[in-house]
């Protein structure tokens, strides 16, 4: 056979096997609707319908990485299958999801990640406000970051969740990858000035000391507004990630700048909902303690007897008091599983407040 003869046979049996994928998502999209159907009709008097659920979801995901056999990796087909989740979801409802803007951060980016690309995203000027509009119920969820790998914890997301009653119904990991970005006027050989958000400037430190030890460093409220502002400057560079260099047609004159080339974010889903248990989850908890000695080893004593695996803690100021303290803890676990629950109740008992911000599936892709 030849050359041509070959690609036009595969390409007409490439053609068959889409017809089939159509239909058969079709038909998966169908079942969604008919989901919701009976979601809607099982609700008690005044109860609100509860589309998405994000236990569910994760188990999807993770059964199909399971059952992949290749030649696309398991990452590669959990993203497709995020997607098509996230359509057939938004036949059902489409969710509104506040990120901390504006459009192009990494925040979006991690929000898409998670729900897929059929939600609708709207930008938030600061984490704050991205509380209060979940607070208050105008959008369903909001993603917001709350630590790096390499410079630690978001104090205002960490703050905010000691002034609001959220839920927390997911979690999502980001690579940050930060580049050097310039616009059309850009002339490179006199860059005098640099923009970014405090934490990628942090981020990309050693890398800056190296390359342009005697730029201005100039921290913006994002990296989407550090990509903006150079747009109408020739002196200036941005450090920002592939989004906002797509959205604002810059150039990257450096690529994956970020000092330690593991640089991730973690971000979490905020909402009303509480999530059942997938098997594989994780609880964020608030705890304050009253200051005496011995106080941080008691609080810890019950995780370590129950065999409780602690993912993160974190200290901040309790803001009741001087120097009085509040704990950030995470760990594995769903508040339901039975060792988690008995560490919780003898936390309860030792504490001055246990706040439990939530439990919900360990991040999947
Ligand atoms: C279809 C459902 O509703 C939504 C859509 C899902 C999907 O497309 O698989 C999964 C969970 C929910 O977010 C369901 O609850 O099963």
């Amino acid at each position: 056979m030849s050359e041509e003869a070959q690609l036009k046979a595969l390409r007409n049996r490439i053609d068959a096997i889409d017809e089939k994928v159509l239909e058969l998502i079709s038909e998966r999209a169908r079942c969604a609707q008919v989901v919701a159907e009976v979601k809607q009709k099982t609700l008690a008097e005044g109860e609100q319908p509860v589309f998405y659920r994000p236990e569910r979801e994760a188990q999807v995901l993770k059964r199909i990485m399971e059952l992949n056999k290749g030649p696309l990796d398991n990452e590669e087909v959990a993203r497709l299958f995020r997607e098509i989740m996230s359509a057939c979801l938004a036949l059902e409802e489409p969710l509104r999801v506040a990120y901390l803007g504006p459009e192009g951060t990494f925040t979006q980016a991690a929000a898409l990640k998670h729900f897929g690309h059929s939600v609708k995203s709207l930008p938030m000027a600061a984490i704050d406000e991205i509380f209060r509009e979940v607070a208050a119920g105008a959008v369903h969820f909001g993603v917001v970051p709350v630590e790096n790998s390499t410079e630690g914890a978001i104090n205002h997301t960490l703050d905010s969740f000691l002034e609001h009653d959220l839920v927390i119904c997911g979690e999502v990991e980001l690579r940050i990858h930060h580049h050097l970005l310039v616009g059309e006027n850009t002339r490179v050989d006199k860059i005098s000035r640099v923009y970014s958000h405090a934490q990628s400037l942090a981020q990309c430190r050693k890398w800056l000391d190296a390359h342009y030890p005697n730029i201005e460093r100039v921290a913006v409220a994002s990296n989407a507004d550090a990509a903006r502002r150079v747009q109408s400057e020739w002196n200036s560079a941005a450090i920002a990630g592939d989004m906002a260099c797509e959205l604002y047609g810059l150039t990257r004159i450096a690529e994956k700048i970020e000092d330690r080339p593991d640089n991730s974010t973690r971000f979490l889903i905020i909402g009303n909902q509480e999530v059942p248990p997938t098997g594989d989850d994780k609880t964020s908890v608030i705890v304050s303690m009253s200051n005496r000695p011995g106080a941080l080893h008691h609080l810890l004593q019950p995780f370590h007897d129950n065999g409780v695996d602690l993912t993160r803690i974190e200290t901040r100021p309790s803001r009741s008091g001087k120097w009085t303290y509040v704990f950030f803890i995470d760990f594995l676990g769903h508040q339901h599983d039975p060792l988690v629950k008995d560490a919780l109740e003898k936390i309860r008992d030792e504490s001055v407040g246990l706040k439990i911000l939530g439990s919900y599936p360990k991040a999947v892709l």
